[in-house]
């Protein structure tokens, strides 16, 4: 088998909305590939039929060799899921919830006691296995979760926004279990997340999906390479109008507002600074701030979409890419 997962014009629609158009991308046995997008690109949707929970509306997809459609019982054999509203019973003790869930997805009784020790110790949940479930934290819910996916020893986990409503040391946490899981199991990780600097250190490749379909797909590194230049990042008391005439003067290859502040792409910042700063005094803009930066990963998401990664969710992201963007 070529790639451990292929999809193929991958399209599914709600009615008249086309929530995932199109979609074609191949996943490398043992990669951790990222589907990064804002709220309603069609990530989870995406995610959903490739674990047979919907089904696309044309297109094929296979996951460990099998189709989607045609065999969905194999493909829910070959997965493991953990998705964003997951459902935990608290009535439980966290090692009563693995072994359930064990059941249900037939791991030999002769096996099950290793099993739950092994995926235990990967969340380093073996000191509270046996608390009920609602005395967890959040993000020790969110690690019983990843281990319960884990107990029929899949080749492919979902992870759909793995971290969302984590506080920032309980989402590195988990960024470091799912950085052992590659290395302990035999396993392919698909990741949806819309935190730009999750996408970056974790994912090896990087799906970049708007408005339904892939608008870039490489490497962390190859797609901000790919954009090569700079960005200057710039504060005002007039963005709108400053990003107005910064366009009529044709001086950069894209030229966006990200929130509070105005993101240039520039071939060359340091000759263009002077320029830039002469466009905002002959139109009376007053710059509160200017920086430059190599580009991140959201510029590469600002140069594809034309728009910043914004969370509907939750002030948290852009508190969070403020507090990054700040020198
Ligand atoms: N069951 C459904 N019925 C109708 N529309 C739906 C349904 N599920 C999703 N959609 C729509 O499809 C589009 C894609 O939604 P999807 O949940 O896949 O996006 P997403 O990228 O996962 O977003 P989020 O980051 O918010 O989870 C959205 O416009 C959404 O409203």
């Amino acid at each position: 088998m070529a790639h451990i997962i292929e999809t193929r014009d991958l399209t599914r629609k709600f009615g008249s909305l086309t929530a995932v158009d199109n979609i074609s991308f191949d996943v490398e046995s043992g990669e951790i590939f990222g589907l990064l997008g804002p709220n309603g690109a069609g990530k989870s949707t995406t995610i959903s039929m490739l674990c047979t929970i919907l089904r696309p509306t044309s297109g094929t997809a296979t996951v460990n060799g099998f189709d989607v459609v045609k065999q969905p019982s194999q493909v829910r054999k070959s997965i493991g899921i953990v998705f964003q509203d997951p459902s935990i019973d608290d009535k439980l003790t966290g090692r009563e919830n693995l072994a359930m869930h064990g059941d249900l997805y037939g791991v030999p009784r002769s096996e099950m006691g290793k099993r739950i020790d092994e995926v235990l110790k990967l969340v380093e949940l073996e000191d509270r296995q046996h608390d009920f479930m609602s005395t967890y934290s959040s993000g020790m819910r969110r690690r019983l979760e990843i281990a319960r996916s884990l107990i029929h020893y899949p080749k492919v986990l979902f992870l759909d926004e793995p971290t969302i409503g984590l506080d920032p040391q309980s989402r590195d946490h988990i960024w470091s279990y799912i950085r052992e899981l590659i290395k302990k199991e035999n396993i392919t990780i698909i990741l949806t997340t819309h935190y730009m600097e999750e996408a970056d250190k974790l994912c090896g490749r990087i799906a970049i999906v708007d408005h339904g379909k892939i608008v870039a797909l490489d490497t962390p590194k190859k797609l901000k390479e790919e954009l090569g230049g700079e960005t200057i990042t710039l504060k005002t008391r007039n963005n709108v109008l400053f990003l107005e005439k910064v366009k009529e003067a044709g001086i950069a290859r894209s030229a966006v507002i990200a929130g509070e502040e105005v993101k240039l792409t520039v071939e060359n910042a340091h000759t263009l600074l002077p320029r830039v700063i002469n466009i905002a005094a002959e139109h009376k803009v007053y710059i509160e701030s200017i920086s430059v930066q190599e580009p991140q990963l959201d510029d590469v998401f600002l140069h594809y979409t034309g728009r910043a990664l914004r969370d509907s969710k939750g002030k948290e992201m852009s508190a969070m890419m403020r507090m990054r963007r700040r020198p």
